[in-house]
């Protein structure tokens, strides 16, 4: 059966073909969001990364935490360091995002935006270990934030997607490809954001 995509019911950014990206709202509950935000923030092992930027060394604006299947990735071409192993939590909020995507992720990049100065900078997800044209299925919890899209060739064609708390966008298609993304800083007060970016990686 097909997939009901409320993207374009949504209308958060009219527009933006519906071949790079799908948006699922409400994949958890409100109440379930609030738990997970806190319990995850809470109990993963977060690092703050360091960046090579005009030949300075800067620290990443936002915490991050890897997980990965022990044997499937190759870590070295991702440039990340070993991975945690998989928690009950993050296990289940893999399975559900494997049923409504249909595809099995074996890691997950998690972001925790603290406040509104943490961002992330305009990038595509095209590293050779995620292949030609990932599928990346991304859960967020917490705060609201803007997901910006441009396209690589022509910055006038963007695009802007308010990533509810609770919700399942799945990026694919040309969007690595042909498009970047970020989060940008805010000058309005944030609360905490945690996003989750399942991934397989070959
Ligand atoms: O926080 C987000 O929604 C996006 C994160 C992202 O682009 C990434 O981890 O590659
Ligand atoms: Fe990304």
């Amino acid at each position: 059966m097909e997939q009901l995509s409320l993207f374009a019911e949504q209308g958060q950014s009219p527009g933006l073909p519906a071949t790079l990206l799908d948006y699922h709202p409400g994949l958890f509950t409100e109440t379930e969001s609030e738990l997970i935000l806190q319990k995850l923030i809470r109990e993963s092992p977060w690092q703050q990364r360091v960046v090579k930027m005009y030949d300075k060394q800067v620290l990443t604006p936002r915490l991050t935490a890897w997980y990965a299947d022990p044997e499937t990735y190759d870590y070295t071409s991702l440039r990340r360091s070993v991975p945690n192993t998989w928690t009950p939590d993050l296990l289940l909020i893999k399975n559900r995002v494997e049923a409504i995507v249909g595809l099995k992720f074996n890691s997950v990049l998690l972001n925790y935006y603290r406040d509104g100065n943490d961002s992330v900078a305009w990038h595509s997800d095209n590293e050779r270990a995620l292949g030609t044209h990932p599928v990346i299925a991304s859960v967020s919890f917490g705060q609201l934030r803007c997901f910006d899209i441009r396209k690589k060739q022509d910055h006038r064609q963007r695009y802007s997607i308010k990533l509810e708390s609770g919700a399942l966008m799945v990026m694919k298609g040309d969007l690595q490809v042909d498009w970047e993304h970020r989060i940008a800083k805010s000058s309005k007060p944030m609360k905490a954001r945690l996003n989750l970016t399942f991934r397989v990686v070959i």
